[in-house]
């Protein structure tokens, strides 16, 4: 006979699971399956906040409350370090961004059914979910997606349009990729649409890179202070409460080291965050460029290096010269640097990661040559999703 059995625990892909190994989409710790298959809920199972939830890929997690979403965070950057036999010395609070906090999105748009609809894929579908609210995005973001809807709609035939939203110091950034723009109409629907909504800038991009059209002064992020030129497209943690706490991290493991090397730099969202001297590298040309030009201006401590990393990684002697390493990579990781960090003499790396599968290997070739785990901190950017962050120290001595 088959049992009722109890969600113990949620798996990397948001399913809940039983004891026995049995996944159960939509379900919650606590939550019971009953013998006929349908669930009983339980204490940690909440009212999904938005009306999307269930098809729209945004969100996995919206059933989960609080305590079970901070402690899925947790355990998959826990599970992550025990995979390659590490324990941390201290595992510092998980962070959670709160609802509405998303300062950067990519949506769809194209016409179906007589109308245009735009918002976030269903998950594992080309399917567009026609966002009629959304708890993820900042309202910044949100409010421009009727008018934006409207504008689109001056298209004629078939098309298919990726916009990109950001908030900077001046407003919200949008890309258009995919967006003709070709005739009076859509040109005046695009520069009217900038216009009437003070976007900070309207780009469009035909396949050929982002090109601006409205842009009436320059567009900056403003990292620890110094504000940064934001080349269209560039990298930007997810949320303001995000970067905060990443870089809170670093702040506090390296207070009072000297020379820093900020692999995988970006803007320089931590290199203009730090007290100390610290050289940046970064292959994005364009990231690399507004980070030196910022650092010229504003930082003269800080010193900008275009360099590609995978392929012509910091050697052992050069990283010697720095007292700490922060590095940031992308989701793959970065194998080839993390090998010359551990052959090198430097005692302290600060690692940022935005994948905790591929941070665990780095850390185990870390651990290989001496360094301890030292501190861990779970981080929930993309709240309600399953994509995990962390930042972590290790040392030695
Ligand atoms: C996760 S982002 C972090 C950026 C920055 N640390 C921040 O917090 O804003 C990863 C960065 O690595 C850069 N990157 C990707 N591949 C690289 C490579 N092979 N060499 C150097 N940088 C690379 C990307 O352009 C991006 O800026």
């Amino acid at each position: 006979m088959i049992q009722s059995e109890e969600i113990v625990r949620v798996a990397a892909k948001g399913d809940g699971v039983t004891a026995s190994g049995r996944h159960v989409a939509l379900a919650a710790p606590g939550d019971v399956v009953l013998p006929d298959g349908t669930l009983q809920p339980g204490p940690h199972r909440v009212p999904p906040p938005c009306r999307h939830f269930g098809p729209c890929g945004g969100c996995q997690l919206q059933h989960l409350d609080e305590t079970v979403l901070a402690a899925f965070v947790r355990d998959r950057v826990l599970h992550a370090a025990r995979s390659q036999d590490l324990e941390s010395g201290v595992l510092g609070e998980t962070h959670l961004s709160p609802p509405r906090s998303r300062r950067r999105a990519t949506l769809h748009a194209q016409p179906a059914g007589g109308k245009i609809v735009l918002g976030f894929r269903e998950a594992g579908s080309h399917r567009i979910v026609d966002l009629a609210e959304c708890d993820v995005l900042r309202p910044e973001l949100f409010a421009l997606v009727a008018p934006l809807r409207r504008m689109l709609g001056a298209q004629k035939g078939r098309w298919a349009v990726d916009v990109e939203l950001t908030l900077a110091d001046q407003g919200v950034d949008c890309g258009l990729k995919g967006y003709a723009m070709e005739g009076l109409q859509a040109t005046e629907a695009a520069l009217g649409f900038a216009h009437e909504h003070r976007l900070a800038r309207l780009t469009v991009d035909l396949g050929y890179g982002p090109e601006p059209v409205w842009e009436p002064e320059p567009v900056t992020v403003t990292l620890g202070g110094t504000p940064v030129a934001l080349p269209p497209g560039a990298f930007l943690q997810a949320t303001g409460d995000g970067e905060a706490t990443l870089v809170g991290a670093a702040r506090e493991w390296l207070a009072g080291s000297g020379p820093v090397a900020d692999l995988f730099a970006g803007l320089g969202t931590f290199a203009f965050a730090l007290d100390g001297p610290v050289a940046t590298y970064e292959a994005a040309r364009n990231a690399h460029l507004a980070c030196r030009a910022a650092a010229a201006r504003y930082a003269g401590r800080v010193s900008a290096h275009h360099r590609d990393l995978f392929r012509n990684p910091l050697q052992p002697g050069e990283i010697d010269a720095f007292d700490a390493v922060l590095l940031d990579p992308p989701r793959a990781g970065a194998r080839e640097q993390v090998a010359r960090i551990a052959a090198s003499g430097v005692g302290r790396v600060v690692y940022v990661s935005c994948n905790p599968s591929s941070w665990a290997k780095d850390a185990r070739t870390l651990a290989d040559a001496g360094f301890r785990l030292a501190e861990l901190r779970p981080v929930g950017q993309f709240r309600w999703s399953t994509h995990v962050e962390l930042a972590s120290l290790f040392v030695r001595d």
